[in-house]
C-alpha cells in the first residue's frame, strides 16, 4: 500500500434518514440474519429533521476498529456491527486518491482499521429509529469509503443485518422490505416505491412524548411477541399480505382516506383527539401511528390539514406553563405561522375545536409532550463533502 510513510487518513461523510413504518415491521423468523415475519412499508422523514451523519476513515496507523456515537466512545464488538463491518469489507475494492497521494489495494481492506464517528440530529433510542439511520448511515458511508459497488438493494441487506428497519432508510419516499423466502437472507431486501416528490403535499408531526431511553427495546419486544403471540402468526399470514397490497394501491393513487385507514389499523394505539376530529367530518383527516415507544407520528395530506391538526394539538396539549413556544415545535417552524400561533398567548386563546362536546368542560394535557417535531417525507442517503467531516484529517480522532 502506498502512502504519505503511512500517515495518510482517509474519510468519507454521508447522512442518511429515518424512516417512520405505516405497515409495521414487527417478529422475525431469523434473529442473527435479521430476517422479518412479514413485509413492512414506510415513509422516509426529512433528513434536514431526522438524520444520522457518519464519518468513516482509514488509515494505516489506527490500530482497532473504534466508533464514537453522539460524543462518547461506544463498542463495536456486537454481532450487529461486526456483520455490518464484514460484509462492506468483504465487498471492498481498490481506492486510489491521487491527490493525497493514497493507494488502497483491494486485499489491503482487511488489514486496515476504521474510525467511525457518528451524530444524530434527534434523541438515540427513544423510539424514533435512531437505528435504522444509525446503521443506514454506517454501510452507506462504509461503502462509499472502500469503493464497493453494489446498488442501494444490496447495501439494504447489508444495513438490515444491522437493525431490521434500517434497510429501508437506503432509499427516500416509500420503501417495501420484501421479507423474501431465502434462507440466507439474499432476497429480504428494500424496494422503493415512489420516491419523495411523489406524493410530497404530506406533512408529518411527531408527538414526542418523552425523549428519554425507551425501556423495552424494539429487539426484545418483538422477541418476546413472536414466542407468546399466536396473533402475531395470524398477522404476519393472513392480515399483513393484504393490507400491503392495500397500501401500495393507496400510496400510487395517493388516496390519503385509504393510506389514514390502513396506517391507524396498523397502529396498536387510539389518540382521542384525531379519532374525534375524524368522526366529526366523517372521514379520516390525519393518520396517526406508533412505533415501539410511546411517541405518535400524525400524518396529514396537506399544509393546511396540518395546520387544523396542529391548532388541536397544541389546544390540548400546550406547552407547560411560563415556557415558550420555541423550542415546543422544532423542524419546519413555519407551519406554526400557517396555524396562525405566533406565541404563548396564541395557544393559550385557542378555541376549543368545533368537535369538542362539552366546549366549556374540556379537559388539557400541559406539560405531557415535550415537543413537536414537523417534517415530511424525504430523500434517501447523500455523501457530504469533505469539510464536514466529523473526524480530523490528520490525527483521525474525533472532532
Ligand atoms: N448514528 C448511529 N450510528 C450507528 N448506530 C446507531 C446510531 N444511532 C443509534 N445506533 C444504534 O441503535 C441503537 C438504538 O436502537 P433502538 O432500536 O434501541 O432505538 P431506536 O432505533 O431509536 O428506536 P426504534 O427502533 O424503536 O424506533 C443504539 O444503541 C446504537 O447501537
Ligand atoms: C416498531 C418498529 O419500528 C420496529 C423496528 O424495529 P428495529 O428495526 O429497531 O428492530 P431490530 O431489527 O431488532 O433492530 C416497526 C418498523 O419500523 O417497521
Amino acid at each position: 500500500m502506498a502512502g504519505a510513510q503511512g500517515g495518510w487518513v482517509l474519510t468519507a461523510t454521508a447522512r442518511s434518514p429515518t424512516n417512520i413504518a405505516v405497515i409495521k415491521y414487527w417478529g422475525k423468523r431469523d434473529e442473527t440474519l435479521i430476517l422479518p415475519v412479514n413485509d413492512s412499508i414506510s415513509v422516509t422523514l426529512d433528513p434536514d429533521h431526522l438524520s444520522a451523519t457518519t464519518t468513516v476513515a482509514v488509515s494505516p496507523s489506527f490500530d482497532r476498529d473504534r466508533m464514537w456515537l453522539n460524543g462518547t466512545e461506544i463498542s463495536l464488538s456486537g454481532g450487529r456491527f461486526q456483520n455490518c463491518l464484514r460484509e462492506i469489507r468483504q465487498r471492498a475494492r481498490d481506492v486510489e486518491n491521487k491527490e493525497k497521494g493514497i493507494h488502497i489495494r483491494k486485499e489491503d481492506w482487511e488489514k486496515l482499521h476504521v474510525h467511525i464517528a457518528s451524530y444524530n440530529n434527534f434523541p438515540t433510542a427513544a423510539g424514533l429509529a435512531s437505528s435504522a439511520a444509525g446503521f443506514a448511515c454506517l454501510v452507506f458511508t462504509l461503502a462509499k469509503l472502500m469503493n464497493v459497488s453494489e446498488d442501494a438493494a444490496a447495501l439494504s441487506s447489508i444495513a438490515r443485518q444491522g437493525s431490521g428497519s434500517a434497510c429501508r432508510s437506503l432509499y427516500g419516499g416509500f420503501v417495501k422490505w420484501v421479507k423474501g423466502e431465502a434462507a440466507n437472507g439474499s432476497d429480504s431486501i428494500a424496494v422503493q416505491l415512489v420516491d419523495e416528490s411523489y406524493w410530497n403535499d404530506l406533512v408529518v408531526i411527531i408527538a414526542v412524548v418523552s425523549s428519554r431511553q425507551k425501556e423495552t427495546s424494539s429487539t426484545s419486544g418483538m422477541r418476546d411477541s413472536v414466542v407468546t403471540s399466536a396473533l402475531l402468526q395470524h398477522r404476519a399470514e393472513v392480515i399483513v399480505p393484504s393490507r400491503i397490497l392495500q397500501m401500495e394501491e393507496a400510496i400510487k393513487n395517493r388516496n390519503f382516506g385509504s393510506f389514514a385507514r390502513l396506517t391507524c389499523a396498523d397502529s396498536n394505539q387510539v389518540i382521542n383527539t384525531v379519532e374525534r376530529w375524524s368522526q366529526f367530518e366523517g372521514a379520516p383527516q390525519v393518520a396517526y401511528t406508533f412505533d415501539a415507544g410511546p411517541n405518535a407520528v400524525l400524518i396529514a395530506p396537506n399544509r393546511e390539514v396540518a395546520s387544523l391538526l396542529l391548532q388541536r394539538l397544541l389546544f390540548f396539549f400546550p406547552p407547560p406553563p411560563d415556557t415558550k413556544l420555541e423550542g415546543y415545535m422544532v423542524g419546519d417552524t413555519s407551519i406554526l405561522q400557517e396555524a396562525g400561533v405566533h406565541s404563548a398567548e396564541d395557544v393559550a386563546s385557542l378555541p376549543p375545536p368545533p368537535e369538542t362536546k362539552d366546549k366549556n368542560n374540556v379537559q388539557k394535557y400541559p406539560g405531557s409532550i415535550s415537543y413537536f417535531i414537523c417534517t415530511r417525507p424525504g430523500k434517501g442517503p447523500i455523501l457530504l463533502s469533505e469539510d464536514q467531516s466529523l473526524i480530523h484529517p490528520v490525527t483521525g480522532m474525533p472532532k
